[in-house]
């Protein structure tokens, strides 16, 4: 745990050892797993929590990810302290206790692992600013998600471009890698996940689908219940991290994006977090603070994770 005086933004290795050490103290209901290899080679990993951890229950799964935009660290420091909030409180906080006991957590620190290496090993205490993958035609992960890819202008062709869309969709290996991992989780049929979060920074935001169009409702795509179940929930948690919640194009049109894709072609509840800080690199005394307003926020996503419509009172 961050001992408040000493805090400071884990570096990859540094993310991977704590995840290490997770799993090495908490192996009933922690597992580490991977979902493929980045362009340049490493592995994308993550933890899975759940109680009997090394078993596919037949519970709801909830799949939270971190830190594809490479320069947004503030957002691994929030999947690594929920990760350590969730095992170390497991057995002691029922609330967590309960959750842990009835979910199956997917969490993703890091997903884009080569940008984020890029971003932080730069010769100054900030970082480069860095957003994409490390492609030589650089790819914004949130534009190459394969759902209404470049439809709508909310997204750029030019390779140069800081949302460069990719030459296709899932060009990216890491784009591929995390959607295919999350179309494996289709058994029987049936999405498992039920639950689904992209953490980003920086401008306070809880955010749902859809990106790419402004209309709130789209027939066979997004269904006036559907959408007031997202609104609904997303205002809930927003009085929590007193973030401010509104449909994603409200902030700008994106295409290819990734809650568009998760709940266009999966059907998973879906939202992304702009967390705070002020800029991309707030001081590592900030840590703490920016991250603990979420702890309620990441609880109350998981706890709809068996009905999300419950949020609007009505039945699956
Ligand atoms: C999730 C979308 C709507 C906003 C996000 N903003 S960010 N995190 O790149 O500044 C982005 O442009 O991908
Ligand atoms: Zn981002």
């Amino acid at each position: 745990r961050f001992a408040a005086s000493a805090q400071s933004y884990h570096t990859h290795a540094e993310t991977m050892a704590e995840l290490d050490r997770v799993v090495a103290a908490y192996p009933k209901i922690a597992k580490k797993f991977s979902i493929g290899k980045t362009y340049e080679g490493r592995d994308i990993v993550g933890v899975k929590i759940s109680d009997n951890v090394a078993t596919d229950e037949d519970e709801p799964e909830v799949f939270y990810q971190a830190n594809i935009h490479a320069r947004e660290r503030i957002t691994n420091e929030q999947a690594l302290v929920f990760i350590d909030t969730l095992t170390k409180e497991y057995g002691t906080t029922e609330r967590i206790t309960k959750l842990v006991d009835s979910r199956e957590f997917w969490i993703i620190p890091i997903l884009n692992v080569d940008g984020q290496i890029y971003d932080m090993t730069s010769d100054t205490q900030a970082g480069r600013m860095w957003r994409k993958n490390r492609q030589p035609q650089a790819t914004d992960l949130n534009r190459n998600y394969d759902y209404k890819w470049g439809c709508c202008g909310g997204s750029s062709g030019s390779p140069s471009s800081e949302t460069y869309r990719g030459s296709s969709p899932e060009s990216a290996p890491e784009t591929k890698a995390v959607a295919n991992f999350i179309r494996s989780r289709v058994v029987g049929g049936k999405q498992q996940i039920k639950i689904f979060l992209d953490i980003h920074s920086v401008a306070e935001l809880v955010l749902w689908p859809f990106g790419y169009t402004t209309a709130d409702t789209v027939p066979g795509e997004l269904s006036a219940d559907q959408e007031a179940a997202h609104r609904t929930i997303g205002r809930e948690v927003a009085r929590f991290n007193r973030y401010t919640p509104e449909q994603s194009s409200d902030l700008y049109i994106t295409d290819g994006s990734s809650d568009d894709w998760t709940w266009g072609t999966q059907g998973i509840f879906s939202y992304t977090f702009e967390m705070g800080g002020g800029s991309f690199y707030p001081a590592p005394s900030q840590i703490e603070a920016l991250t603990q307003v979420n702890r309620d926020p990441l609880l109350i996503l998981a706890e709809y994770a068996d009905c999300p419509y419950r949020a609007i009172n009505k039945q699956d």
